[in-house]
């Protein structure tokens, strides 16, 4: 990495700048050279930002080593070995991704087809720049640090696979999600358009489907349609991720690329897959894209069917409110996903303007005496003569398992089966208003898996056609990542970074004090309260201390981080 500043040229200056003035010239994405980059020394040109940036210098920042190893820290010890950090000038860490010749070092390249394709072959930079990155932070101040930045996804002008070489699976697992089909057939699309590449499979549900199900031929006539329609045509499963048969089969049958789709579980299982074929050497790209509608993953802007989520679940909302404010003393209440992040509820609830109160698992509440709901609902009746609410399902666990005692279930991935919070909620509701001789009508919406299982929204059917290029980009480059939108930019995320954490909604964000201005609801918070969130969240925004220290544990034992507030 070169000490000095490098500026992106202004096309008109080209002809001004002297040799050995510090500016870059702009890399030139058609051509196969490398980018030409004449570095200046940056005192000696007047540039619009290079006087403050020349003073800032490496040992300007004494946190530097702790920011180079803020991915190291957070992995588990076994799992650092494959952290690629690679640190620049000014605080600038880049997190890299896996390559093929990080362990077969040998492979020889091949001119990338898209080169020659009629579409793209006149598109000025199509081709990123080998050395573009994304940052993971966009808001900093004059003396930040340039921090933890990602390789920016998109074509390269060398490849690692011929066309006709790349055998292809694509997976979906967990919980369905809109979108899911439209990822699926861009990805076969992708391959066979942008890269002539038509040996393309589709795994049968889920993981187990490597070594139990008959492998699906997929072509782009197959999936031609296939967008429109809600779910997965492949299936999808939780469970029966078993490593060793499943590389096992990727090998037998010689696949070298494999696109899972899946949420934070599917990225971990992506993630053990690619250390195993690490391993036994096989030259196999390994491309994550990141699937859930709950909107958990860390470091990504949003996953998509986020957005047809929310939009779906205006419907309900709407609904909801048209049956409470046709009741005398009406209540309508909407149950929302959510298992552990409260998104879809907020952002539905910011969304409607129609709610007076949203619960997400994030924001503890109470139900009786001063400031809890109950107070709150007797209010807003008084005040409205209705109400809306809406639940995401991980709320309250804490409350109900307290009033009903059961022991905790798993799915087959092994998260806790939660309690319907709704029928819960609805029924605490009811007695407490007869308790307290209030007439009132209450009527409980569940339009969960109706939300998830509808074909997603226009702008996600962009997102996901994005993302599935993004993901074939890389593949054929020989990387193996998680794709993902940082900051509006696509861009390929190490495994760990997107399994170490979950994205939550943080509570003592502006986002969530904007929902709590909108409702009008109290916060159910108290001081107490506001202190652990505070407390949560400086810890997770913390610089990284030494792996192995006891708070290096104590950090790997809170469940949650969670991304900066947008
Ligand atoms: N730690 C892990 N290591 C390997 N595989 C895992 C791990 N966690 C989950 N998996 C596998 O990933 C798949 C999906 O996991 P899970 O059911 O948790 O859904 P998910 O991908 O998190 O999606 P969502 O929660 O959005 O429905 C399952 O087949 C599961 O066996
Ligand atoms: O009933 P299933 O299919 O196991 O999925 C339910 C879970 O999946 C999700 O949709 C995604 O994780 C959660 O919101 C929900 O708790
Ligand atoms: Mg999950």
């Amino acid at each position: 990495m070169a000490s000095h500043i490098i500026l992106p040229k202004e096309e008109e200056e080209e002809e001004e700048v002297e040799e050995g003035l510090g500016v870059a010239v702009e890399a030139d994405h058609d051509s196969p050279e490398p980018p030409r980059y004449r570095h200046l020394q940056p005192a000696q040109k007047a540039l619009p930002f290079s006087a403050t940036c020349v003073r800032i210098s490496r040992d300007s920042y004494p946190n530097l080593r702790a920011l180079r190893n803020a991915s190291a820290t957070s992995l588990r010890d076994d799992d650092a070995a494959f952290a690629k950090l690679d640190e620049g000038d000014y605080g600038y860490v880049l997190d890299d991704v896996q390559h093929l010749t990080d362990y077969l070092p040998e492979l020889p390249t091949f001119p990338n087809p898209l080169q020659d394709h009629p579409a793209y072959s006149t598109v000025k930079q199509y081709f990123v720049n080998a050395d573009d990155t994304v940052p993971e932070k966009v808001v900093v101040q004059k003396n930040s640090p340039r921090g933890v930045h990602f390789r920016r996804a998109g074509p390269r002008q060398r490849v690692y696979f011929e066309p006709e070489d790349v055998k292809a699976c694509i997976v979906t697992c967990g919980g369905l999600c809109p979108g899911l089909n439209t990822v699926i057939r861009e990805l076969v699309c992708g391959l066979s358009h942008m890269y002539n590449v038509n040996d393309v499979f589709g795994i049968q549900n889920g993981y187990k489907g490597f070594y139990s199900s008959n492998y699906l031929p997929m072509t782009p006539k197959s999936v031609n349609d296939i967008h429109k329609r809600g779910g997965t045509v492949l299936g999808s499963s939780r469970g029966g991720h078993d490593t060793h048969k499943i590389v096992d089969n990727i090998q037998d049958r010689g696949i070298n690329q494999v696109y899972i789709i899946g949420g934070d579980g599917t990225q971990k299982g992506a993630y053990e897959i690619f250390k195993e074929i690490r391993r036994r050497g096989l030259k196999v790209a390994v491309a994550g894209i990141p699937k859930t509608i709950d909107n958990d993953i860390a470091v990504i802007d949003k996953s998509f069917g986020f957005d047809t989520a929310v939009e779906e679940a205006q419907r309900a909302i709407d609904a909801a409110h048209v049956e409470a404010s046709s009741a005398e003393n009406g209540i309508g209440l909407v149950k929302l996903m959510g298992r552990y992040s409260g998104f879809i509820a907020m952002y539905a609830t910011l969304a409607s303007r129609d709610v007076d109160c949203c619960l997400i698992p994030e924001s503890p509440f109470f139900l009786e005496g001063e400031g809890g709901l109950f107070e709150y609902i007797e209010r807003r009746l008084k005040e409205n003569n209705h109400m809306v609410i809406v639940v995401a399902e991980g709320a309250g666990q804490d409350l109900i398992a307290k009033s009903i005692p059961v022991a905790d279930q798993l799915d087959a991935s092994g998260n806790k089966l939660l309690l319907d919070v709704g029928l819960w909620l609805t029924h605490k509701i009811k007695d407490h208003c007869k308790s307290k001789k209030m007439e009132m009508t209450i009527k409980y919406i569940d339009p969960t898996y109706m939300i998830r299982a509808i074909p997603s929204n226009a702008s996600d059917n962009v997102y996901c056609t994005l993302l599935a290029h993004s993901a074939i980009h890389g593949a054929m480059a020989g990387y193996s990542f998680t794709v993902g939108m940082v900051n509006g930019r696509h861009a390929y995320i190490p495994f760990h970074r997107v399994t170490s954490t979950r994205n939550k909604v943080k509570i003592t964000d502006r986002m969530w004090a904007r929902l709590l201005s909108s409702t009008n609801q109290p916060s159910f918070l108290s001081k107490e309260d506001i202190m652990e969130a505070r407390e949560a969240e400086r810890l997770a925004n913390r610089l990284p201390v030494p792996a192995g220290s006891s708070e290096h544990t104590k950090k790997h034992s809170a469940s949650v981080l969670s991304n900066g507030e947008k």
